[in-house]
């Protein structure tokens, strides 16, 4: 899979930090029944690759590491089963390990937009989002580089989704606010699935912010 199929297969990419392994199966299902499979889970936790491992079982799930720093988080949250890795933002040791892997490194301004191309990058994470400019900055950056696609993430909420991903050179959105810490220690995973499906609901414009 590239990271353009896998982008494509839903407009929100949930950015995960899970505290406990028991949290994997379930959160990753109440996710792919709310209709968001793609799933970047970060390795900010101490059970990040336990997770990622658990809920790489979870049929239709497509598990990703996200907070991918250094060559070797690459390679570990690789083995424990992750199909694509997702970094805040992109040195050039952690381009050379990614090579041939499905990659979305972070880049906001010109200059690092220009290297990530460089490097072959057509996609990028644009993080933070909403303090890098947010809309306004994407729209400015398109000009430049027309061919360039981004996902926001940081500060991305049902109320701004929609205007994200009417950018056009907005492929999807990522955030954390569909499996809040609550609910995840609460094992509210109904509350999850709603709220997954009423993201996807205002992604296509069925449903109001
Ligand atoms: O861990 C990483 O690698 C990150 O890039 C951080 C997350 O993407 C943001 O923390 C999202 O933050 P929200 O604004 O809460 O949606």
């Amino acid at each position: 899979m590239t990271i353009d199929a896998i982008i494509a297969r839903a407009p929100i990419i949930p950015v995960l930090t899970v505290e406990t392994v028991e949290a994997a199966i379930p959160l990753a299902r109440a996710l792919v029944e709310g209709g968001l499979p793609v799933l970047e889970v970060t390795l900010r936790t101490k059970v990040a690759l336990e997770v990622i491992a658990a809920m790489a079982q979870v049929p239709g799930a497509v598990v990703g590491a996200g907070t991918v720093l250094s060559p070797a988080d690459l390679e570990a949250s690789r083995k424990a089963g992750a199909v694509f890795g997702v970094s805040p933002g992109l040195t050039p040791e952690l381009a050379r390990a990614a090579e041939g892997y499905p990659f979305l490194p972070g880049a906001v301004t010109p200059s690092e937009i220009m290297a990530a191309r460089d490097l072959g990058y057509g996609v990028l994470k644009f993080f933070p989002a909403e303090i890098y400019g947010g809309q306004s900055a994407l729209a400015a950056l398109a000009g430049p580089f027309g061919g360039m696609r981004f996902c926001p993430t940081g500060g991305v909420r049902e109320s701004n989704l929609r205007t994200y991903l009417a950018l056009p050179n907005v492929a999807v959105v990522g955030g954390t606010w569909l499996a809040g810490k609550s609910e995840m220690a609460a094992g509210d995973w109904a509350a999850i699935t709603a709220r997954a499906r009423r993201a996807v609901a205002i992604a296509r414009g069925e449903e109001e912010a």
